[in-house]
């Protein structure tokens, strides 16, 4: 176990807590070692949490801290102030920038990662990039730390963590859209709208469930289905000759360059 402190700045928020949760779930290190600053100094729903330290005052968590987690607003990074010049910095802040990290707070070991409120129960996908500076140390911690919150990948370019904000960051985020379609579809056949956002519901639990346990690619999982030629392969084949594909990947290209104004 590693004897670093981690202060999270921002903690306090939707992928903050997530996160939160997930490292004090999986012990990674232990609560004493671990700090959050939050704008009220208060962090609802760990109130029975013992040895974690909460403040209100970032610059104290920074002087505690080795690792800082950035979990703030994009926007927020102009406010916190902290100089980070000598601290591993990880920031999920999506589409603020290595760069940007640096001009606003001196860092030059920066990872930056994509995450999702998920992690809470250890099922996030979380990929992350390295700035040059980083060190085969700090890689280790930010693997086992994104490992704590689900699976995780090192990528190789803020490029590709641009991609991976618009497809995994957001949790339910594409994949919501499919299932109001899906249930929209039973509603226009009379079907309960509670029957139907049931059955959605179970729908992708099961589905996501088979897809994440089984080896099989999600085109293998596509062709398979065609291939067994029952009902669903009468409606994949339409499906596939559409433009639906290219009209989820015009609404990924849309989030992707968002995410790179947004920092
Ligand atoms: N919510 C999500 O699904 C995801 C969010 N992200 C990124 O994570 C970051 C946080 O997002 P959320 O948790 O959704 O936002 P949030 O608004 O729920 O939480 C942000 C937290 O930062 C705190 N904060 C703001 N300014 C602060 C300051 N100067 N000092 C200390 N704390 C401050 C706020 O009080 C709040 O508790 C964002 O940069 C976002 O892009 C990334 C992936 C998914
Ligand atoms: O939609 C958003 O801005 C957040 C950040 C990345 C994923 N969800």
């Amino acid at each position: 176990m590693t004897d670093l402190k981690l202060g999270l700045i921002g903690g306090a928020g939707m992928l903050g807590t997530a996160l939160l949760r997930a490292i004090l779930t999986s012990r990674i290190l232990p609560d004493h070692q671990i700090w959050v600053s939050s704008r009220s100094g208060q962090l609802q729903g760990f109130e029975a949490q013992t040895g974690l330290t909460v403040t209100a005052d970032n610059a104290e968590l920074v002087a505690a801290c080795d690792v800082v987690l950035l979990c703030v607003p994009p926007a927020a990074l102009a406010d916190i102030k902290v100089a980070l010049a000598d601290k591993l910095v990880i920031s999920v802040m999506a589409g603020v920038t290595v760069a940007r990290i640096t001009q606003t707070t001196g860092a030059e070991h920066i990872i930056r990662a994509m995450s999702s409120p998920a992690a809470a129960d250890a099922r996030a996908y979380s990929p992350w990039v390295a700035a040059d500076a980083v060190t085969a140390a700090d890689r280790d911690f930010a693997q086992a730390l994104f490992e704590a919150c689900g699976k995780a990948d090192e990528i190789t370019s803020e490029a590709q963590l641009d991609v991976f904000t618009a497809m995994t960051g957001p949790v339910p985020g594409f994949v919501a859209f499919f299932a109001e379609t899906m249930a929209q579809y039973a509603q226009s056949q009379g079907i309960a709208p509670e029957i139907a956002d049931r059955a959605v519901r179970q729908l992708f639990l099961g589905a996501g469930q088979a897809m994440a346990q089984s080896d099989a690619r999600p085109a293998e999982h596509v062709q398979g289905m065609i291939d067994y030629a029952g009902t669903t392969a009468a409606g994949l084949e339409v499906l596939r000759a559409s433009e639906f594909g290219r009209v989820l990947a015009q609404g990924l290209d849309a989030s992707v360059a968002r995410c790179r104004t947004i920092g």
